[in-house]
């Protein structure tokens, strides 16, 4: 049995007017990094909620560590570690007296499980006695892990825990991950950020409650139907209004400083007619060149449902 299991799962809000998780299941094995990759109110929350008995689902089961959500929720809440997404700590309290306070609601002492949090720990420990509400972002989000990690769980669930935090927290926070990861911790940790899901051995992109494709970053990507092309121009916006109007086009949408485009049908001419078609427009500096796509290419393609695959 996986590590996390859910099966059919279905949760709805305001007397069932919000569906905020759509018949999911998903099997997350022991010892996976596996991530939840979705925008703003995809439903990554609700999911976490739901494995860690915060909240009940209107259908479906559940279970983590092969214990039920619903009968075992005790257990479950001793042997899981949770970082939601809002800032979980006491602001009033400092960076050891939260820590303190986690460590005793779980019958355990810093000292007994720092091994797990030494590495992460270290870094915040010169401001020890500062309050958690006086903290950066990175040192908050540092505090919460350790907070999480203080009885030593079997599962850790990380609800987008790198959202506002800065580039460089970010990629030290990853990097605390794939030490956590050695160590035998299943994680399972939720993102808006595309450019995350690639650091994930597995990851299921979401999308409205609903799971649109399970799979290694690579195989998603591999999974991208047709051939991809960056269009560039000196002005983006007037090329892309433009492009989509250029018939053989099937989708076209900004991405970054350049235009993504892909056509009805594949064929060779394709980059050339459209770099023609934007000079007759009048566009300056032209270039069409075929890219490989991205992990957000494949998200796009599913969401908007723009091939059959
Ligand atoms: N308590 C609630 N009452 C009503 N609707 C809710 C509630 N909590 C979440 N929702 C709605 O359920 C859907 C899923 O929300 P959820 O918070 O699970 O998404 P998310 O992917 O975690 O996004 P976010 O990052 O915005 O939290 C959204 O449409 C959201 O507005």
């Amino acid at each position: 049995m996986g590590a996390v299991t859910l099966t059919n799962v279905t949760k709805t809000y305001d007397e069932g007017k919000v569906l905020a998780v759509d018949d999911v299941s998903l099997s997350v094995e022991p010892g996976e990094l596996f991530g939840l990759i979705g925008p703003d109110g995809a439903g990554k929350s609700t999911l976490f909620r739901i494995l860690t008995t915060v909240l009940l689902a209107d259908n479906g089961t559940a279970t983590v560590d092969g214990y039920d959500v619903v009968k075992d929720y005790r257990a479950i809440r001793k042997t899981v570690g949770y970082m939601p997404g809002r800032f979980s700590l006491y602001q009033d309290l400092t960076v050891e007296e939260n820590l303190t306070f986690f460590a005793t609601l779980f019958g355990t002492t810093i000292r007994e499980n720092y091994d797990l949090i030494k590495d992460i720990y270290e870094q915040i420990e010169p401001f020890k006695t500062r309050r958690a509400g006086k903290l950066s972002g990175g040192m908050k989000q540092k505090l919460a892990l350790c907070c999480a990690l203080i009885h030593k769980p079997t599962v850790l669930f990380l609800d987008e825990p790198t959202t506002g935090v800065d580039v460089v927290s970010r990629r030290e926070f990853w990097a605390m991950l794939k030490r956590l990861k050695q160590q035998g911790i299943t994680i399972l940790v939720s993102t808006p950020y595309m450019d995350e899901a690639v650091l994930c051995e597995r990851i299921a992109l979401i999308q409205t409650g609903q799971l649109l494709s399970v799979d290694t970053p690579q195989n998603i990507v591999n999974a991208y139907a047709g051939q991809l092309f960056a269009a560039r121009a000196d002005s983006i916006p007037h090329a892309l209004t433009e492009i989509r109007q250029f018939d053989p086009v099937r989708s076209s949408y900004a991405f970054g400083d350049t235009i993504h485009v892909t056509f009805r049908d594949d064929n060779e001419q394709n980059q050339q007619q459209l770099t023609q078609y934007l000079q007759q427009k009048g566009h300056t500096n032209v270039a069409v060149t075929a890219i490989t796509p991205t992990i957000e290419d494949r998200f796009i393609q599913l969401m908007t449902k723009d091939t059959s695959s």
